[in-house]
């Protein structure tokens, strides 16, 4: 048992996404340890208002600033400040009332208030991997400049940064991140034809928000945290790697010079990277459920199929290709996992669209907070251009 005299103050960034409302659990266990002070939302006023009633924080943000009125109101007889809109969002990043902040938003809306928070030194655990495949070159060159300290949520990279503790950096031969597969493991794609939102978001291993589902379904989240990863662990891309174990017990794997693979074990449960990061360099005695090798008979190992899973390989060509490319994949993709959620295009188009707005779009090698901004909307435009067209571009 630990004992502290001071309180960490926690800021949840995205509290009532499936990150934040775990994070939330985590939380709840350990009053002595963790206090709330900062919570944002976008839409859900309903579940921010009963998170602040529960945690009393300094302050709620919620994004959209005509709820501001039904999030003051009903916090009325509390005393926590209630603010509106997409720069309270930043303007509380940049607050001294937290330690560390849980970077819980889905997407690229979550990377201006993050890259606050690094530029004000601030501790982070960072689950919006979006932000890294962004803007990593930009993000980690500020952390080293503020010494804001990232540390990794997503399942994949906790592992890794868990299997490096005690090692070092220069030792490492590879990484070996592990995918589920997704749903659709072992489909073909004339299987995938058809295949609607229904379907693609009913993930084998993890309950999730639905556009990480989404890029689970397609092999786009694998080639995502191939990039995170080649900003959170300062290496090559050809030292990364992704192979499919399909049951999600190894998180992922370091493979060392000499030849030796530490992997980091664990039942698939978003609580234990979202713990670790808040209590490390420290772990916590708790309930979180255990791997019982009574039950699980096998633990095994494919190739990705990258014929069915084209996503894949546009991430690592985005990854190998660096500077705006990676910005252009996550926009393309994200506007074609919304289109795809609203049935506006199929599951195999998705690949088209990226595909086809990564080649349209001009290199651009170092870029500043505006050239990253101009270049995500640039993108979308040219990816929406092609969902609303419902083109069919072969690439
Ligand atoms: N879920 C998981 O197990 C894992 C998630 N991740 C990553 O963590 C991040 C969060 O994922 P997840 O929790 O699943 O996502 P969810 O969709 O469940 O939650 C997203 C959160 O972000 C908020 N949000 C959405 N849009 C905006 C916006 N434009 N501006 C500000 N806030 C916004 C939502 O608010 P509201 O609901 O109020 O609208 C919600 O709080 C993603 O980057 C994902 O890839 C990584 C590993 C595992
Ligand atoms: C829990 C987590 O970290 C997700 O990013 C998860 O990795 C998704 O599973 P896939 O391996 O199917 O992408
Ligand atoms: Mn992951």
């Amino acid at each position: 048992m630990n004992h502290h005299s001071e309180l960490i103050r926690v800021a949840v960034f995205g509290s009532t996404g499936s990150i934040g409302i775990q994070t939330l659990d985590v939380i709840r266990q350990y009053p002595e340890r963790f206090k709330i002070t900062v919570l944002t939302a976008y839409e859900n006023a309903d579940l921010l208002i009963r998170q602040a009633k529960e945690f009393e924080p300094d302050l709620v943000v919620i994004g959209r600033e005509e709820k501001y009125h039904q999030v003051k109101d009903a916090l009325i007889n509390i005393e926590t400040i209630v603010a509106a809109g997409v720069k309270a969002l930043e303007h509380a990043a940049e607050m001294g009332v937290y330690d560390i902040m849980i970077a819980a938003i889905v997407g690229y809306a979550g990377l201006r208030p993050t890259m606050k928070a690094v530029e004000k030194g601030k501790k982070i655990g960072l689950a919006n991997k979006e932000t890294l495949v962004v803007a990593g070159e930009l993000i980690t060159r500020m952390a080293k400049i503020s010494g804001s300290e990232i540390l990794p949520v997503d399942s994949e990279h906790s592992a890794i940064f868990q299997c490096l503790e005690g090692e070092k950096l220069n030792n490492i031969e590879k990484l070996i991140l592990t995918a589920s597969g997704g749903p659709f493991r072992g489909k073909k794609k004339y299987d995938l034809e058809r295949i609607g939102p229904a379907d693609a978001l009913k993930h084998p291993n993890w309950d999730m928000g639905a556009k990480v589902t989404i890029d689970s379904a397609s092999l786009m989240n694998k080639g995502l945290e191939m990039i995170e990863a080649k900003w959170l662990f300062d290496v090559r891309p050809d030292q990364i790697e992704a192979v499919v174990h399909p049951q999600s017990i190894i998180h992922s794997m370091v493979q060392f010079e000499d030849g030796c693979i530490k992997a980091q074990m664990g039942v698939p449960d978003m609580r234990l990277p979202i713990q670790y990061a808040l209590s490390y360099p420290e772990r916590l005695a708790g309930k979180l459920p255990r791997f019982d090798f009574d039950c699980s008979s096998q633990l095994s190992f494919e190739k990705i199929d990258t014929d069915t899973f084209p996503n894949f390989l546009l991430a690592k060509d985005a990854l190998y290709r660096g500077g705006n490319i990676p910005c252009v994949l996550n926009a393309a993709n994200e506007v074609a996992v919304a289109a795809f959620l609203l049935q506006n295009v199929g599951f195999l188009q998705m690949s088209d669209v990226i595909g086809h707005t990564m080649s349209v779009m001009p290199f651009m090698e170092q870029l500043s907070l505006d050239d990253y901004i101009e270049c995500d909307q640039e993108a979308r435009q040219i990816a929406a251009s092609l969902v609303k067209k419902r083109t069919v571009i072969n690439i």
